[in-house]
């Protein structure tokens, strides 16, 4: 952002009610590895320091812009447009339409144009994700669907509000330019009580849906720990889920210009009736960034939603995200079992699985850097692994069998960790060598997150092995195997 845009946005913000503690806080472009423009400290800041506050009335909702209504509430909601993203991209898309009318034209001139995250990448680029946790969840198809099968109907019923002239603002790349400032910016602003009371006396229920960065509800930062609510800017492109509000998924000038990197949070945004507080949450010293936070998200999702990757020390040497994880696919988990007990019927198999997903099972297990076995997959193995009176008891009583690993399911686990390895087309020590050669950013970045998911398969691959090294050698001496790898669900 030129100084003279970031001067007619501030002129804008103040003139609108926003107010910056200008003491305290500047706003400057840091090295593209600190996250570019973002804000710093002019002074040595204390905790609990109040760094600039914004109305609610200044953030950018379904609930703050005017287009819902104009609409109608009830063709908004018939139109589904009360579901997901969509309804916020076609105000964000409205509102730039109306130019210098629109409420919100000083901060639309700050919001980026181009995106680094994959959604972006060409194919090439994209192939270097093979294997990672980010190629099944770009939602690529599913934006698509909802641009075709709900924005685009919506805005043919009301030529009134999106005249043919104004076509080229309703575009797709459009609607996934404003998707990506919704994922890489927004903040989940619930409505105050009051409001809330409101709304259901006058029965207003419009949107259902919720995402974005959450702001602490609090009268100061304190309860930031209080709630441990890490949930920042957690967006999944058009998943609905009904618990949710989507009218709470806010775009909120000023908040969205801080930066985020793992676990240097400083700054954290809290509610109010009227206004929304940004809030130091630690001492900043005088030239430190004023941090927010994202969540302390692993790679494979902060390139996805932002477009960039944390790189630190680790404990072990190298550089990387501490909060970086491997998915496994539930599905490798069942075939690796029955390939190493042909035993197993298929549909014995088939039957454990469903009940094991009807019970509310994982499809899915996650393996963190600190190397536990996911309790679900050892419950999930062991299911599979039950004879037939013992699966009947475990049905009778509704409970899979206890996350305890044995010489058996050790074993099958071990396969799986492989398997899931070999779905990467490199391996780690091919990956060391590109990674410092002369690359793009995208296919650095795609590196470095399959470098944080292999990491993690060949660190817990070699603690299995030790654990079952040290099992044959208890075997020789007459005692079974005792892992203490695995890891309590996180349910
Ligand atoms: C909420 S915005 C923060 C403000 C942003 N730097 C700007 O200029 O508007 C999020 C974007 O900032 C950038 N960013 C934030 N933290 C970063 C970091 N630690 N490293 C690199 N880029 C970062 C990414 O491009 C991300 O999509």
């Amino acid at each position: 952002m030129s100084d003279a845009t970031l001067k007619s946005f501030l002129d804008w913000f103040h003139k609108n009610g926003g107010s910056v503690d200008a003491t305290s806080v500047g706003f400057k472009t840091f090295p593209e590895s600190e996250g570019g423009r973002g804000a710093v400290a002019l002074k040595d800041i204390s905790e609990g320091h109040v760094l600039f506050t914004i109305p609610r009335s200044l953030t950018l909702s379904t609930r703050t812009s005017s287009l819902p209504s104009r609409f109608g509430v009830d063709a908004w909601q018939n139109m589904k447009l009360n579901q997901g993203w969509t309804g916020l991209i076609l105000c964000m898309m409205w509102e730039t339409a109306q130019g210098t009318s629109s409420k919100w034209a000083g901060y639309s001139d700050t919001l980026p144009i181009h995106f680094d995250t994959p959604m972006f990448w060409n194919e090439a680029d994209l192939t270097e994700l093979n294997g990672t946790c980010v190629v099944e969840k770009l939602g690529r198809e599913e934006a698509e669907q909802s641009y075709t099968e709900k924005l685009l109907p919506a805005i043919r019923t009301r030529p009134d509000l999106f005249p043919l002239e104004q076509a080229e603002y309703y575009s797709l790349a459009n609607y996934h330019l404003m998707g990506s400032r919704i994922l890489s910016r927004s903040f989940n602003v619930e409505k105050w009580e009051s409001e809330e009371e409101e709304n259901e006396n006058s029965k207003d229920s419009t949107n259902r849906r919720a995402d974005g960065m959450d702001v602490d509800s609090s009268d100061g930062p304190e309860r930031a720990e209080e709630n441990g609510d890490e949930e920042s800017h957690h967006i999944e492109v058009e998943e609905e889920d009904d618990e949710d509000d989507s009218s709470d998924t806010a775009m909120v000038p000023m908040a969205d210009l801080l930066n985020a990197k793992y676990e240097s949070e400083n700054a954290k945004l809290f509610d109010d009736e009227n206004e929304l507080r940004m809030i130091s949450t630690k001492p900043i010293k005088a030239g430190e960034q004023i941090w927010n936070t994202y969540g302390d998200l692993p790679n494979s999702e902060l390139l996805r939603r932002y477009g960039h990757v944390d790189l630190l020390p680790l404990p072990n040497g190298g550089l990387g995200n501490p909060g970086d994880v491997i998915e496994i696919r539930a599905d490798i988990a069942v075939s690796i079992t029955v390939q190493q007990h042909p035993s197993l019927t298929s549909d014995s198999v088939q039957e454990r699985v469903d009940w094991w997903l009807e019970e509310g099972g994982d499809d899915v297990f996650v393996l963190e850097s600190d190397l536990e076995l996911p309790e679900p997959l050892i419950s999930l193995v062991r299911l599979l692994l039950l004879k037939q009176s013992e699966w009947e008891t475990a049905k009778g009583k509704g409970k899979p069998p206890k996350p305890k690993v044995d010489a058996d399911s050790l074993s099958i686990i071990h396969d799986v960790l492989q398997t899931r390895l070999k779905s990467y087309p490199t391996t780690l020590q091919e990956d060391e060598v590109k990674v410092s050669g002369a690359i793009s950013t995208n296919t650095k970045n795609a590196i470095v997150v399959r470098m944080g998911e292999k990491r993690i398969l060949n660190d817990t691959l070699i603690k299995i092995r030790e654990i079952q090294a040290k099992g044959n050698s208890k075997k020789r001496k007459g005692a079974g195997v005792d892992s203490g790898a695995q890891k309590r669900s996180r349910k």
